[in-house]
């Protein structure tokens, strides 16, 4: 089986700050396939930006297994890894002004990256027409940066990180300050652009309807691979009078799935441990419906008095199974008297 595009194992990324260490990424698992559209999406401080930052050969990981299109950004030397980044990597942010040169129309823009590659002549003018008109602006690449758009201004950023014929595509909250029309219109670019061009694309972002946009969702937690949804082409149902559906919803499922790493652990979500007051230890119980998780029961020893005939009286100990109540302060299954006498204490 050949190495898929994208293959992280066990990524470690530590900050140091001062005299902390942070732990953004902490064994983190993920494979894509050559030409997906995939979104990434977690709660602030999850590891979104240190992934992609580690993608783009921005930043080095701590530890671990990173490869994209066979290159190993783990060894790679430091020459080699800014080569990378130049040549192999077209990056998006969400602020424009992190994308474009303001004083510089929408074509000198797209130019610059290759100006800066050393592109030189009519290749560099053609090749910036051609991107501005494969992102839907060959009207607008005399304007400059105020005369466009928030929308525009992303599609001449996507324009630009195209400029170097890049195999992978990094969009750190592309449609974060964009209304959802202006948004659903760049998700059907970076579509258009997986689509034609074969180019890999990962889009980081807090739009909870982004699944809708791309082939695959994965949502990282602590630093951590915690759950994918895929998105399914469900053939369209005609309506009772015999039309298509209406909406773009309607055209899709989602399921969503628990990632399993090769040794076979799984993230649970720190609120289902919280609310079952899971915590350290828990019981796992094959079903057949599936995996049964539960809280671990707790066994304390009690001593219990026994009054027998005189010659039978004494202390006996009991193993005592009880769970531990729920967060909610229920009680669940309440206390059970497991094992016999563990020991007596003969009268004297
Ligand atoms: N350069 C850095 N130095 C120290 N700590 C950092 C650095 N960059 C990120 N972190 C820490 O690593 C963790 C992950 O940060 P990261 O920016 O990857 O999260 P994120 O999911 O992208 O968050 P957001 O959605 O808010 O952008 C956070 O706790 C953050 O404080």
């Amino acid at each position: 089986m050949s190495e898929p595009f994208i293959l992280c194992e066990g990524l470690v990324k530590i900050y140091q700050v001062a005299e902390l260490e942070m732990v953004a990424l902490q064994g983190l698992n993920l494979t894509i396939e050559q030409g997906e559209l995939v979104g990434i999406v977690g709660a602030s401080g999850s590891g979104k930006s240190t992934l992609m930052n580690i993608l783009g050969g921005l930043d080095r990981p701590t530890a671990g297994k990173v490869r994209v299109d066979g290159h190993d950004l783990l060894k790679m030397p430091d020459r080699q890894l800014n080569r990378y980044r130049r040549e192999k990597v077209g990056f998006v942010w969400q602020q424009s002004t992190r994308n474009l040169v303001p004083y510089l129309n929408a074509i000198q823009n797209v130019m610059l990256p290759m100006t800066l590659a050393g592109v030189t002549g009519r290749e560099k003018r053609r090749r910036a027409a051609e991107l501005l008109e494969i992102v839907g602006l060959g009207d607008r690449m005399y304007h400059h940066v105020p005369e466009l758009s928030g929308g525009e201004q992303q599609r001449v950023a996507i324009a630009v990180a195209l400029a170097n014929n890049p195999t992978l595509l990094l969009a750190d909250e592309p449609t974060g300050e964009l209304d959802s029309v202006t948004a659903k219109a760049i998700y059907r670019t970076f579509q258009m652009l997986t689509r034609e061009l074969g180019i890999t694309t990962l889009i980081v972002s807090h739009d909870p309807g982004i699944a809708r946009h791309v082939d695959r969702v994965v949502a990282i937690r602590d630093g951590m691979l915690a759950s994918e949804t895929i998105r399914h082409a469900a053939t369209p149902q005609p309506t009772a009078d015999g039309e298509s559906p209406a909406t773009e919803e309607e055209e899709h499922s989602f399921a969503e799935l628990v990632v399993l790493d090769s040794a076979g652990r799984v993230h649970i979500p720190q609120e289902f441990l919280e609310q079952l007051n899971i915590q350290g230890r828990a019981q796992l119980e094959l079903t057949e419906e599936g995996i049964l998780i539960r809280p671990a029961v707790h066994t304390r020893t009690e001593q219990v008095r026994v009054d027998g005939n005189g010659a039978t009286d004494g202390v006996l100990k009991v193993a005592v199974q009880e769970e531990q109540p729920a967060a909610n302060g229920k009680q669940r299954g309440g206390v059970r008297r497991l094992f016999g006498r563990l020991g007596r204490r003969k009268k004297e």
